[in-house]
């Protein structure tokens, strides 16, 4: 990873630039004490292999500690490893070495809603078929379900659930839960992200930023406290800007101990 550089994005603090520590520089980001980190990692490498047999190296030795609470943004130009960080620290890649230590649960939300996603995201956000979300599934239907009718069984779209407040209540199917308290869950979610009056909407009537707010709003139910947010910029306009969903995320309540992490691209 060269050239990119993580900096606190809360609006009235002066941004602290850290460097996150890459191959050939000196720099490692040192945001605050360990122990109250969202987000640690320490020497963290990652190489994908090609069929010829070679290891390529895409990340090399990259460290950071971010605290909870607060905003982060990963800056860098196309191709210097954001995606792969943040997909490392969201659980869907595994680093070839290094340490790391992600506060749990952790959200994950995709540059582009309707772009297929590993199925071990699904199984990330749902571990079972979403059935224990009683009231939420449709008759008969359940994600596993419109899974096995999708063309690659590896692969799954993000926002997977026939309305808003299906998809949202969705990852909530991994915990036991009273059915008001996903309810509870749900609207307050979906207030922060301001979509509430979209409740029974189709999800495929939504445009792509209104997808993406699903998204965050089913990342924010599941209470998650770290939320890594892949280059939403590139998809949201300039009204929909995450930092300024940030006071709604925040006011909500749903964040009070939550890291968010957004990348986005430099160049
Ligand atoms: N599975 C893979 N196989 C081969 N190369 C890969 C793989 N995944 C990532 N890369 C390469 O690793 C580098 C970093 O990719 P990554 O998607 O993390 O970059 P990025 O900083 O998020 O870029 P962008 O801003 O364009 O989205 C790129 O050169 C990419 O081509």
């Amino acid at each position: 990873m060269n050239a990119t550089v993580v900096v606190r994005a809360t609006a009235a603090v002066q941004f602290p630039l850290h460097r996150v520590h890459s191959s050939g520089d000196n720099y490692t980001a040192t945001a605050t004490v360990a122990t109250t980190s969202a987000i640690e990692c320490r020497n963290l490498s990652y190489s994908v292999r090609f069929r010829q047999g070679n290891f390529v190296p895409i990340l090399t030795d990259c460290s950071l500690s971010i605290p909870s609470g607060q905003f982060w943004m990963l800056l860098g130009p196309n191709g210097c490893g954001k995606s792969t960080l943040l997909k490392i620290l969201g659980g869907l890649l595994n680093p070839s070495g290094g340490y790391l230590h992600v506060k749990k649960p952790r959200s994950f939300v995709f540059q582009n809603p309707d772009h297929r996603v590993p199925m071990k995201y699904m199984l990330h956000r749902c571990p079972s078929n979403g059935e224990s979300r009683a009231g939420y599934s449709p008759e008969g239907q359940s994600w596993s379900h419109s899974i096995r009718s999708s063309t690659s069984f590896a692969y799954a779209s993000q926002v997977v659930m026939p309305t808003v407040e299906a998809d949202v209540a969705f990852g909530l199917g991994k915990f036991s839960m009273a059915n008001d308290e996903i309810t509870s869950r749900v609207a307050k979610a979906l207030d922060a992200v301001g979509m509430h009056e979209y409740l029974q909407r189709p999800i495929q009537t939504l445009s792509g930023g209104q997808k993406q707010r699903v998204a965050i709003a089913g990342a924010l139910a599941e209470a998650c406290k770290v939320l890594l947010l892949d280059e939403l910029t590139s998809f949201l306009d300039e009204d929909d800007q995450v930092w300024l969903l940030l006071p709604f995320l925040i006011g909500c309540g749903v964040t009070e101990d939550c890291y968010l992490m957004v990348s986005h691209n430099l160049s």
